[in-house]
């Protein structure tokens, strides 16, 4: 691929891809282009393979088949391309870490601080805590942050090297309501200030439903990719699980009813081994 051709790629670009462990296939024949500034939710039940997905696009789990193309490089050439919010993990009070240092190690984390001089990085790290409102908490121990405010911490560390394509792991979990606003409109804001694409991994659709472009939904080894209203329909969903699901709208909200609690559950449903 040429210079020009990829300063024009896609920020994400999955082509017949699959993926399994051992004899267990968690997807396959998934073809998916993320553009630059598209937000797309990833759903489905647990154990579906979402994480796992994630996981191959940060180049740390390899393809069964298939190719992957982060900003038109394979994943592995251009870690700085890709921003990841990991799933929330307590973090011990006693860690002596301050918030500017873990908002660092996304400079570093790939490269261990070469080529980020000093009076630079800490710019970008000063840039990047005020985009997400963190300025005042820059000296404060990460451990002693609320669970919203850790949260916002992970969003600056993903996103000061600027990458071409974020990638949240249900960065909403434990956030109460308020939390949850701002991390989606943090995330949303970025995506239209700089077309940061955003793969965006999440149980519930309802917090991120004002700023989904397409999602693409994990069921029983299968898939199913377009806009909310295409997707999340009980046509699609009975199709993809094999039973009966019913989606229905309430107040602005879309309720799911009858989903089986697993990808297992659902592999049961659909007859898969
Ligand atoms: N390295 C691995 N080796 C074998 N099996 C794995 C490995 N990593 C994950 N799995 C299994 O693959 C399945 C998919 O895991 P994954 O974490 O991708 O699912 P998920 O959709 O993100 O689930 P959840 O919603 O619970 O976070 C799970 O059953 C998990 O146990």
């Amino acid at each position: 691929m040429t210079d020009a051709a990829r300063a024009s790629a896609p920020a994400l670009a999955l082509r017949d891809a699959s993926l399994r462990y051992g004899r267990r296939r968690l997807w396959q024949g998934l073809s998916l282009q993320v553009e630059p500034g598209e937000f797309v939710a990833v759903l489905g039940a647990n154990g579906s393979g979402k994480t796992s997905l994630l996981r191959a696009v940060l180049g740390l789990q390899r393809l069964d088949t298939g190719t992957l193309m982060v900003a038109g490089h394979p994943p592995q050439q251009r870690r700085d391309d890709v921003g990841y919010v990991p799933q929330q993990r307590h973090i011990d009070p006693l860690v002596p870490l301050r918030v500017r240092d873990v908002v660092g190690q996304g400079l570093d984390g790939h490269r261990w601080g070469t080529g980020w001089p000093r009076p630079g990085r800490r710019r970008r790290i000063e840039a990047v805590l005020a985009a997400v409102g963190a300025t005042r908490l820059a000296d404060m121990p990460i451990g002693l942050l609320s669970g919203g405010e850790q949260q916002r911490v992970r969003i600056a560390q993903a996103l000061v090297a600027d990458p071409k394509l974020l990638l949240c792991d249900e960065p909403l979990l434990s956030l109460d309501m308020r939390s949850q606003r701002t991390v989606t409109a943090l995330v949303d804001s970025r995506r239209r200030t700089s077309s940061t694409a955003v793969v965006f991994v999440t149980h519930e659709i309802n917090p991120v439903l004002p700023y989904v472009d397409r999602v693409l939904y994990l069921a029983g080894g299968q898939f199913r990719v377009g806009s909310v209203d295409q997707v999340l329909n009980s046509a699609t969903l009975s199709e993809l699980y094999g039973m009966p699901i019913d989606v229905l709208h309430t107040g602005g909200r879309i309720v799911v009813v009858g989903l089986p609690e697993t990808a297992s559950d659902a592999h049961h449903a659909l007859g898969v081994a």
